[in-house]
């Protein structure tokens, strides 16, 4: 017996058992995985919280761009290895790379005691 179908691809599966059951066991790695990126991110976000309060505190500008020129090379060359495209891993990392930038302008802006967004 299987369990109702819960998407529509399920339902397009239909009676196919097999296929709903790879699947679904797919679909449960992938939860993992997103989970684990989740946590992931939580635990870089705390990382670099703490290193714009150090530059905020230190008068260092929010954005070190040869640092993440560094990091973008790094990534680009991991992805490959692990046969990602490097090109996705590189527009990802900008994609956090921003993120934090706009935290790390907002720590520097409260400290100075003016308010940015
Ligand atoms: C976290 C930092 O701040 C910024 C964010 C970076 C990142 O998220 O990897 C890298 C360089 C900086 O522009 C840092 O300087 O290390």
């Amino acid at each position: 017996m299987t369990d109702q179908p819960t998407s529509g691809a399920e339902r397009t599966l239909g009676g196919n058992e097999e296929a709903l059951a790879k699947l679904r066991t797919l679909r449960g790695s992938i939860d993992n995985l997103d989970a684990a990126l989740v946590h992931l991110l939580a635990e870089r976000f705390k990382c670099t919280q703490e290193v714009g309060e150090l530059k905020a505190a230190h008068d260092l500008p929010p954005a070190d761009p040869a640092r993440e020129a560094d990091q973008i090379d790094r990534l680009r060359r991991l992805a490959a290895d692990a046969r990602l495209d490097p090109a996705f891993a590189e527009k990802f990392l900008n994609f956090i790379i921003d993120e934090v930038v706009r935290h790390h302008r907002a720590i520097a802006a409260r400290q100075d005691g003016t308010t940015e967004e």
